[in-house]
């Protein structure tokens, strides 16, 4: 995303909880499309600051996965960044997420929050004791519950458009497919993946999951082969920065297609890709079926069929930046990123 040391976000607010003492930053980076969105990070880390700069470089990203998404969006998000080895009681969460309600409030309806990770639907539930301006529900309360489906439904409309480029067919029965992260999203296209004949190999870093994949007929792999393991497709479904020039070097696979966010560590990670002859498409078009689902059905009130239709654009999406990549000798992350720039102007410009 942008490189070049200016500040862009619009608001940025840091604030000590009041109850809970934690620090918090909301940073919304663009409202130009709609309000801002964007979910509430609970995580560990080494400073105060270094949450602060979490929030704004996930918050851009989520401007760029809206715009490309056609989403009438902006980017936001939250992150409370609790002190390295902090204990999350009970009482600590609702703390925290009261404070956070607080700070979305002060946006009155200009930044919407929903869970990221460390939170789910119902500790949007309890966000909504403060502020009505949470998205992502429980189900039993109304919303679409976890987002792990559609996220993957997207996932695979992705899929179909990346293997129609790479392999001339969007089929992928009788391919190798490596999902590095076996989650809630992980899980959900092992199956789907393996339902439709392709050969899936699963790793986790919580070993506990190795019974479950091999039971359900999926190989393992330790995380550290994962991403050199010989393969037709890596599809990232854990953490972010698993793409950087040390593993960019001993990956074996022409297809990379997943849902992590922030997957390579700079844009010249996408560089050494293209180089290497291994298609890689921006997880801010790949994972975006869970946003574009949940705020058409629990903000824009379609029903299931329709906001589950909207998130098969993603793959006219990912054509539309795999052709012009081919047909200009740039990178996808370079065509995405025009897509959603030209979104984002255009809108400026009105
Ligand atoms: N759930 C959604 O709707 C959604 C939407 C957009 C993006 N994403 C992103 O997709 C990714 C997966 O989301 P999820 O909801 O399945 O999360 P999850 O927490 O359910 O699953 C992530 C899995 O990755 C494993 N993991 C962590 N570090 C790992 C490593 N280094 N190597 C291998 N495995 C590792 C964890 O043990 C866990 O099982 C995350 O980056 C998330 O931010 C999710």
């Amino acid at each position: 995303m942008s490189e070049n040391g200016a500040l862009h976000q619009e608001d940025v607010l840091v604030r000590r909880g009041r109850r809970s003492g934690a620090a918090i930053t909301v940073a919304v980076h663009s409202r130009v499309l709609g309000p801002a969105v964007g979910g509430c990070r609970i995580w560990t880390y080494p400073s105060w600051q270094d949450g602060a700069s979490d929030a704004m470089r996930l918050a851009e990203a989520m401007t760029y996965k809206c715009a490309a998404a056609g989403l009438e969006y902006g980017g936001g998000k939250t992150v409370v960044a609790l002190p390295m080895g902090t204990v999350l009681t009970p009482r600590l969460r609702r703390d925290v997420l009261h404070d956070v309600g607080e700070m979305v409030a002060t946006f009155e309806g200009s930044y919407l929050v929903g869970p990221d990770v460390g939170t789910g639907p119902e500790d949007m539930m309890t966000i909504r004791e403060v502020t009505p301006h949470s998205f992502c529900l429980p189900q039993e309360h109304g919303g679409t519950g976890n987002s792990g489906t559609p996220t993957a439904r997207g996932v695979q409309a992705a899929l179909r458009a990346g293997a129609r480029h790479v392999f001339g067919s969007e089929s992928l029965s009788g391919r190798r497919v490596v999902i590095a992260g076996y989650g809630s999203v992980g899980s959900r296209l092992a199956a789907d993946l393996s339902r439709a004949g392709a050969t899936v190999v699963v790793s986790d870093v919580d070993g506990r999951k190795q019974a479950a994949a091999e039971s359900a007929g999926y190989s393992w792999v330790e995380p550290e082969q994962a991403l050199r393991t010989a393969a037709d497709v890596l599809v990232p479904a854990a953490v972010g920065g698993v793409l950087n020039p040390e593993t960019v070097a001993t990956l074996d696979v022409p297809l990379v297609i997943g849902p992590a966010n922030n997957q390579v560590t700079s844009n010249a990670v996408a560089d050494l890709l293209a180089d290497a002859g291994t298609v890689w498409v921006p997880d801010f078009v790949t994972s975006a079926g869970g946003v574009i689902y949940v705020l058409n059905r629990e903000v824009g009130g379609l029903d299931h069929d329709d906001a589950a239709a909207r998130v098969e654009v993603i793959e006219e999406t990912v054509d539309q930046v795999l052709d012009a990549a081919r047909a200009g000798g740039t990178t996808p992350l370079h065509e995405s990123m025009v897509l959603a720039e030209r979104r984002l102007g255009t809108a400026g410009a009105e």
